[in-house]
């Protein structure tokens, strides 16, 4: 799962039809079929049931996710039911609180699925390098940061800062176990300039990619994510300098005027292999 591209997630419900099929054609890298928030108590055995047919079908050209509703609600173990059924690769689960949660999860999951975890309240703070340690079938972590805004009861701020220290904390709880991180969603979709900058930000905080709520944020977070040319650069050299004899024997050497050591050339072999797979290399 890590060896693959998560730059671009793109939740829509399983409720709408026209967005089901719009994503077949759209150039994330993950396409989430939504059953929790997006879809009304009264829509969600039909949303759930277009699901399946929805990963039955198949045609996808992003890879295909199915988002649960939680575990401790009515519908959350029919979702799973019904979905074992298929050959789901991603199942995101919402608003999960703890180590047990996962293992409970892992336990029901269908069995060619991937896990990623949502980080979207006070508890899931608290406990996440726990909920991040238990393996089995978590890939990842995402951040759900309109229930966590709600459920901190922060205000609307400019650059995020209220959450700044749970963006670091993700990253560092997924990093940790060497789990995917992924960060939140934009909501203001006529907002190019902040889209990009918050992509940004995700970014730098060393997220891995970023959900989106609609196809026309595809592009920025796709960009934001993949390797800059002055990045692809950068780490060739690396790659270059490692490789010649010279180096042979040596921890750090210098590159460009800066030092640099073993673990920048395994950072750019690492930053390489995602700019192959972005640009079909
Ligand atoms: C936000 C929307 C309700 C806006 O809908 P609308 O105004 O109808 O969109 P457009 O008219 O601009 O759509 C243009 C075309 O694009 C298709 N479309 C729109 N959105 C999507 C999508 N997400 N995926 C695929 N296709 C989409 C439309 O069908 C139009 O197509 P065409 O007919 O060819 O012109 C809507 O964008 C939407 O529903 N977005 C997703 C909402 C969602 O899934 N929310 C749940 C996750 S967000 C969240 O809560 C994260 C977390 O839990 C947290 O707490 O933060
Ligand atoms: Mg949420």
């Amino acid at each position: 799962m890590t060896t693959q591209l998560w730059r671009s997630l793109l939740y829509l419900p399983a409720s709408n039809a026209r967005a089901i099929e719009k994503a077949r054609t759209l150039d994330c890298d993950v396409a989430v079929l939504d059953l929790e928030d997006a879809v009304a108590p009264e829509m969600k055995a039909e949303a759930r049931a277009a699901a399946v047919e929805a990963v039955h079908s198949g045609g996808f050209g992003p890879r295909l996710g199915v988002r649960i509703n939680g575990l401790d609600t009515e519908w959350g173990a029919k979702d799973l039911k019904a979905l074992s059924e298929t050959n789901v690769g991603l199942i995101v689960a919402p608003k999960v609180e703890s180590a047990e949660a996962v293992r409970e999860l892992n336990a029901a999951l269908p069995a060619s699925a991937a896990l990623i975890a949502m980080i979207e309240t006070p508890a899931a703070l608290m406990r996440l390098e726990s909920i991040a340690g238990v393996g089995g079938a978590l890939a990842g972590l995402m951040l759900g940061v309109n229930d966590l805004a709600a459920t901190l009861g922060t205000g609307p701020a400019a650059d995020r800062e209220p959450l700044k220290p749970w963006l670091a904390a993700t990253v560092a709880a997924a990093k940790m176990h060497g789990l995917i991180a992924l960060d939140g969603v934009f909501n203001r979709i006529e907002d190019g300039d902040g889209l990009a900058a918050e992509c940004a930000q995700g970014r730098l905080y060393g997220f891995d990619g970023k959900s989106l709520i609609h196809p026309s944020q595809i592009a920025a977070a796709n960009a934001a994510f993949a390797p800059s040319p002055a990045e692809v650069e950068q780490a060739e050299a690396i790659v270059a300098a490692f490789a010649d004899p010279t180096a042979d024997g040596k921890g750090a050497i210098r590159v460009g005027g800066a030092m640099v050591e073993r673990l920048h050339l395994a950072s750019a072999e690492r930053l390489l292999a995602r700019h192959r797979m972005a640009t079909g290399g």
